[in-house]
């Protein structure tokens, strides 16, 4: 796989690079940052955590706002942002709405027309992306991080649950914890990707119902939620993932509810070091 350097800035003495590469999951030219802590020996390898965004959002958002840097730095992570979507495709309607197409991919693979040519970033995440930093960075080889924020969020526990083979670490900021009774997964994304097999189709990508249904190896997922998030009851739902953990215990859900907090990345700037940690904590250990 071919991959072109975009960008390349030095930050807290590492370097924040942007990559673009044609991809052969979402059938376009697709952008993903990449975060390289300072080498300190020729030799020296990396953990590597990725980043799932939000809607409207692509690889730059997160590079710019969260000031991740120095403590990826710090934790010796290397940090990978994918785009959160596929880019350029044209499909009708995919430009239409901030929370639908271009820029709301969802990290599910779409099975109806138009998207599924396309709208695949489940696989883009779980398996373009990895090979692809296998082959170009030094990796540590073995499992990754996954976190994100919002939508990422979603992403970030779904996926991360159903690959324990591949990701070790979860975190989330205000992740969408019940997409199937959210308006942006039940009205939109969901309903549009996926079509209405709900029973079959939904629940693979509905964090609440996989932290439910879990039955891999222990698991602690750390949650951050402002309490002055304007989509936390009717978008978020935090309680639904923390219920479920209640139920299954093999999956322990540290909630944090952060008072006055919002959905910003102010918010996550505020608590992007204790993220870091908790993954540095978990991928280091034996
Ligand atoms: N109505 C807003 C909604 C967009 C928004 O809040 N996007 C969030 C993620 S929301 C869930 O996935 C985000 O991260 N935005 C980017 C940023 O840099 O803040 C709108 O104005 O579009």
């Amino acid at each position: 796989m071919t991959i072109e350097l975009v960008s390349k800035t030095r930050c807290f003495g590492g370097l924040q690079k942007v990559y673009k590469h044609e991809s052969s999951e979402l059938n376009c030219t697709m952008k993903f940052s990449l975060y390289e802590p300072e080498q300190r020996a020729d030799t020296e390898r990396f953990h590597v955590l990725f980043y799932l965004s939000g809607l409207t959002c692509t690889e730059e958002n997160f590079i710019q706002k969260s000031g991740f840097q120095k403590y990826a730095n710090e934790q010796r992570l290397m940090v990978v942002g994918p785009d959160t979507s596929p880019r350029g495709c044209n499909i009708p309607g995919d430009r239409d709405a901030y929370d639908f197409g271009e820029g709301a991919g969802f990290y599910v693979d779409a099975t109806k027309e138009p998207w599924s040519k396309h709208y695949r970033m489940y696989s883009y995440v779980t398996k373009e992306l990895p090979t692809l930093i296998r082959q170009n960075f030094p990796f540590i080889s073995g499992k990754f991080g996954i976190f994100g924020h919002s939508m990422g969020g979603h992403g970030a526990i779904s996926i991360g649950l159903r690959n324990p083979n591949l990701f070790k670490s979860i975190s989330a900021f205000a992740p969408i914890c019940n997409p199937s009774n959210s308006p942006w997964g039940r009205d939109k994304t969901f309903k549009f990707y996926l079509g209405e097999d709900i029973q079959d189709e939904w629940g693979k990508y509905d964090s609440k119902e996989l932290v439910l249904s879990y039955a891999g190896p222990p698991r602690k997922i750390l949650v951050d939620q402002g309490t002055e998030d304007d989509f936390l009851s009717s978008h978020l739902m935090p309680e639904t993932l923390k219920d479920a953990a209640t139920a299954n215990s093999n999956v322990d859900v540290e909630l944090r509810m952060q008072e006055g907090y919002n959905h910003s990345y102010f918010f996550i700037a505020t608590f992007i070091e204790d993220h870091l940690k908790h993954h540095a904590h978990i991928l280091n250990a034996a």
